[in-house]
């Protein structure tokens, strides 16, 4: 018999989910965010003899980023486009589906794909973000929408929503993605039951006219400069993480980055730009500002402080501490008191070029300007914008006291627009001259070995790596730590692996046939521990820089796959990604100036979705592929004609004459692939 589907969850069984480690209750396990299960029923002696319980297909081949909620032997989890899905969490039996209906032309409006990164389960209610910004409640035991309401404050904006939503006293908690495009970052409470608007807190201020909102944005406005910071949006949007302190009753919020990633053209150059990169502790009835620690003051690097949020209570100094801890993109790891926001410590978790350190008196980064400001010339940022740890969900276990989280190394190239306005709602804007990915594929093999990924495992208390796994690229899997000494993650390889805990030893390995982002979790049902990996490649790094991708030789393939001790499933083939030149391209008959219009042309408009410099990531087509019937209806595509694929309209962007540039960009850089495949040995 079916499981039941009342999702019984209420304040007293979250605040206390430590204690029932059957389920898996909310975003990161618990309130606080560990991400750590006391299961262990499989641990070091037995994990080798996982197997696949079940395997679920969903619907679209794009990345998985969910974290799925279980709760008394229901699943409920996310796939692309928002799609959710409640199965019986024994056998992967679909109990129902909801699709929100997210229109594919909206996947032009965010950085990185039509992801989502799970809902949250409330009372008999599941609430999904759906990517085009509606908040969503289903009852839990249908499937069927109960309320549903528009969180967006400007049409005109590209906002949307991949991150999962939390429950607090009965509120839920959404923010929202799109500070790449110019937007003004907020997140917004609502009753769980009605729906109905409780509070929102904007994390940047707005229109220099209008009255601040409260006095945290009253605050804020003196860090700011300039004119045209709230027309470019001003960012700090609150796309991921948060977590909860139910004793000490704050809510805790990443913000992301400035926008545009500019500070010479969003705020005159100067200024904290309060609360940029920050963390930032809210009452969760209220929506007040209680404190904040600004990790990038005035960032200018796309350092999102959004990333994972764990609170744990660490011995230091002979004292135990209330903390918080963060890894963020900018490269050093932070380790709060949470009660102040007083900052106890932090050091560089892998290799850094825009800062010496951070300042232990003044909680402040020692920046290296000449190093670090761009807006003085084109300069190589270590780490890059894709971060040293993106969104992917590092986790920590009490029992070895040590934090597991997904690194990468990932410089960039930036090179200033200082001049950048507004350029309307659907395009990539930060400040920049448009990314190029070397042509020469000798050139592009030394930036490709350059990324490097690895899992490591990091001493909060010390400030010091203790183990780590190195992997071929960057983008590796959210982490699981469990009480059966293990971590559990997903790789670039497409893989799904277990460690030993604490020294990190490979004890674990199976095939996923794709790439896996999401961050894996674990529960029981009648007595059996599973664990669950969401498999299925994509997000920033595939499809932007697909060129770079090249030692991840994976294919997007979504599915959820489930394991225990002794499983017997298996794994479906391998989707084949049939892929072929045409035998004849269009004339190439533009000049070396056409060429190179098109080149910039392709890469601010393209890029961010089908690879820079025309090398993309198998997500979505890779353009130097197109057969020869696309090639002819190619100025009709790029006008819509394939709109109800994912392929929005540009008529309103591009001129004919442009379209043909990049057309032409595209049949030199078929051309290049094919003479390179003719030259491979
Ligand atoms: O500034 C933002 O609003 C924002 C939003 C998102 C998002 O919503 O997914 C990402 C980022 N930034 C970002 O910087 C980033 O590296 C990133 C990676 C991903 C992903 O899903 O792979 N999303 C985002
Ligand atoms: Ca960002």
């Amino acid at each position: 018999s079916p499981p039941p589907t009342g999702a019984a969850l209420d304040a007293t069984r979250l605040n206390a989910a430590a204690g029932e480690p059957g389920n898996w209750m909310t975003h990161g396990g618990t309130y606080a965010e560990q991400r750590f299960s006391r299961l262990d029923r499989i641990n070091r002696d037995n994990v080798g003899r996982l197997g696949l319980a079940w395997t679920y297909k969903l619907d679209i081949d794009r990345a998985v980023e969910a974290t799925p909620i279980v709760v008394d032997g229901v699943m409920y989890t996310t796939g692309p486009f928002s799609i959710v899905y409640a199965l019986d969490a024994r056998n992967g039996e679909l109990l129902w589906k909801y699709d929100p209906g997210v229109a594919k032309t909206r996947a032009r409006d965010g950085c990185c794909g039509p992801v989502n990164r799970g809902v949250a389960v409330w009372k008999g209610k599941v609430f999904v973000g759906a990517y085009d910004g509606r908040l969503i409640a289903l009852d839990a035991a249908s499937g069927k929408p109960v309320w549903s309401v528009d969180t967006l404050i400007d049409a005109n904006r590209s906002y949307t929503i991949t991150g999962a939503p939390r429950v607090v006293k009965g509120k839920v908690l959404i923010g929202n993605g799109g500070a790449e495009f110019g937007v003004r970052g907020y997140i917004t409470a609502y009753d769980a039951e009605s729906g109905e608007q409780a509070w929102r807190f904007f994390t940047v201020p707005g229109d220099p006219a209008l009255p601040p909102e409260n006095e945290a944005m009253a605050r804020a406005r003196d860090t700011w400069f300039g004119d045209q910071y709230w027309k470019l949006g001003g960012g700090g949007t609150v796309w991921d993480s948060m977590a909860y302190d139910p004793e000490l009753d704050l809510l805790y919020i990443g913000t992301g980055n400035g926008s545009l990633w500019n500070r010479q053209a969003r705020s005159a150059g100067k200024g904290d730009n309060l609360y940029l990169s920050s963390i930032v502790a809210l009452r969760p009835e209220t929506g007040e500002y209680v404190w904040h620690y600004q990790t990038t003051p005035g960032d200018q690097w796309d350092f999102t402080a959004t990333q994972t949020i764990t609170l744990a209570d660490l011995e230091i100094d002979g004292e135990t501490r209330q903390v918080l801890m963060q890894a963020p993109k900018n490269g050093f790891f932070y380790v709060l008191d949470r009660r102040t926001g007083e900052l106890l410590s932090a050091e560089p978790y892998a290799p850094v070029n825009w800062a010496d350190g951070v300042d232990p008196r003044t909680g402040r980064p020692r920046i290296n300007q000449e190093v670090a400001d761009w807006s003085k010339g084109p300069r190589v940022l270590v780490p890059g914008p894709l971060g040293a740890h993106n969104w992917m969900p590092m986790a920590f276990s009490p029992d070895t006291g040590l934090a597991y989280i997904p690194v990468q190394e990932a410089p960039a190239l930036l090179v200033p627009d200082n001049e950048a306005t507004f350029k309307g709602r659907g395009r990539f804007q930060v400040g920049s001259q448009p990314v190029e990915l070397p042509e020469d594929p000798a050139v592009l093999a030394k930036t490709v070995a350059a990324y490097k990924g690895r899992l490591v495992a990091w001493d909060p208390v010390a400030q010091k790596e203790v183990w780590r796994q190195p992997f071929p690229s960057i983008w590796n899997g959210g982490v699981l730590a469990t009480a059966g000494g293990l971590v559990f993650q997903g790789n670039v390889n497409g893989k799904v692996a277990a460690y030993g805990a604490d020294d990190g030893e490979p004890l674990w390995e199976a095939p996923a046939n794709t790439g896996v982002v999401a961050g894996p979790v674990t529960y029981e049902v009648d007595g059996e521990q599973y664990v669950t990996f969401m498999a299925g490649w994509g997000g920033a790094f595939p499809l932007a820089f697909g060129g770079l991708a090249a030692n991840a030789k994976v294919a997007p393939e979504a599915r959820i796959l489930t394991y225990k001790l002794d499983g017997t499933g298996t794994l479906p083939a391998p989707r084949r990604v049939a892929r072929a030149l045409p035998d004849t391209l269009p004339a190439l008959t533009a000049d070396a100036d056409t060429l190179d219009r098109g080149r910039d042309l392709y890469n601010d408009n393209c890029g961010i979705c089908h690879g820079f410099s025309a090398l993309g990531g198998g997500v979505i087509p890779d353009l130097r592929y197109l057969d020869e019937q696309a090639h002819q209806a190619f100025p009709a595509i790029v006008a819509g004609l394939y709109a109800d694929k994912g392929m929005p309209s540009f008529a309103g962007d591009l001129s004919l004459e442009q379209v043909e540039a990049i057309h032409q960009y595209l049949i030199k850089r078929s051309g290049d692939l094919r003479r390179e495949l003719q030259s491979a040995p």
